[in-house]
């Protein structure tokens, strides 16, 4: 892959530490402009800190968890760097990409897509997974890459197969994500979209729920999700299911803690009410 260059779009401080969106022409993404913000805490002035990539939910841009999300704080306090990808291609040009909210653009799946009409743009799993770290490290940014975990919104607990993950990212977290897609209507429609073998194709690649049944490595998984989720009581997230696999697969709860809170929703308000136990139970591990 070609050496990208990385185009400072804006900074502003926070927390004593430093938000910057860059902008770069992404192989991955077929060529497009692809946006990122980066937040480097104060103590990336005098040495290398650790990464934590956050994915946003449906619909998001890398602005939303940026300014919604409530992470600064803990992260400058714990001197650890935030890295916020966009959820998507933007401007693929592909028929039928911007008809609905929860496929195509905003709602890129952090996969790789595999039907022919998809493939050339929407391959966000190589972009978070692979791209992003190389153009910061080739940007000389003071990103100790060694020390990487990943969170998110409304994601797909992993991002590609559970041991290649597992191995990139020491910690796994997320805010009421979709944790068994291939038997919920979001995942379905996503699959069946971008992979050219469907569902049957996501199976063994993008399920979480299916990936953790045969992971026997030790691994550390936080899920919150709220009650009052509307996407949850619709059987989207399926947290449950997610939880049984793990425990049959023999992750106990300091391996794997799924916490259910009472009352909350499936918005920011409920993200940065624990947004400080994220990044602290983080923070363990990187
Ligand atoms: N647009 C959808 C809602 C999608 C949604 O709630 N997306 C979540 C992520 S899965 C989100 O964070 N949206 C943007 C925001 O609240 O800033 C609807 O109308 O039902």
């Amino acid at each position: 892959m070609a050496t990208q260059v990385l185009e400072l779009l804006s900074t502003n401080k926070v927390f004593g530490g430093e938000l910057r969106k860059y902008k770069f022409k992404s192989a991955a993404l077929g060529g497009l402009d692809s946006n990122f913000n980066l937040f480097l805490p104060p103590q990336a002035t005098s040495s290398k800190v650790p990464l934590l990539v956050y994915l946003s939910g449906l619909t998001c841009t890398e602005d939303n968890g940026a300014q919604k999300g409530g992470f600064f704080g803990p992260a400058a306090a714990k001197g650890i760097a935030l890295l916020f990808p966009d959820t998507s291609p933007r401007g693929a040009g592909i028929e039928g990409e911007d008809a609905d909210w929860d496929f195509g653009t905003g709602a890129g799946f952090y996969l790789n897509a595999t039907n022919p009409k998809f493939s050339k743009h929407y391959n966000m799993l190589t972009h978070v997974t692979f791209e992003l770290p190389q153009v910061l490290g080739v940007a000389d940014l003071p990103i100790d890459f060694s020390r990487q975990s990943i969170f998110g919104h409304s994601i797909r607990l992993y991002t590609s197969s559970f041991d290649s993950v597992v191995f990139q990212y020491r910690s796994v977290s997320a805010f009421s994500p979709i944790c068994n897609p291939i038997n919920c209507p979001w995942g379905q429609k996503a699959f069946n979209g971008y992979l050219q073998g469907g569902v049957s194709e996501a199976k063994e690649q993008y399920d979480a729920t299916e990936l953790i049944k045969s992971h026997t490595n030790p691994v550390n998984i936080l899920i919150d999700y709220g009650t009052g989720d509307n996407f949850y009581k619709q059987g989207q997230l399926l947290p449950e299911n997610f939880l049984k696999a793990a425990r049959d697969a023999g992750h106990d709860e300091s391996q794997v803690e799924v916490r259910s809170q009472e009352g909350y929703d499936h918005s920011y308000y409920f993200i940065s009410t624990f947004a400080a136990d994220h990044i602290n139970f983080h923070a363990k591990f990187i």
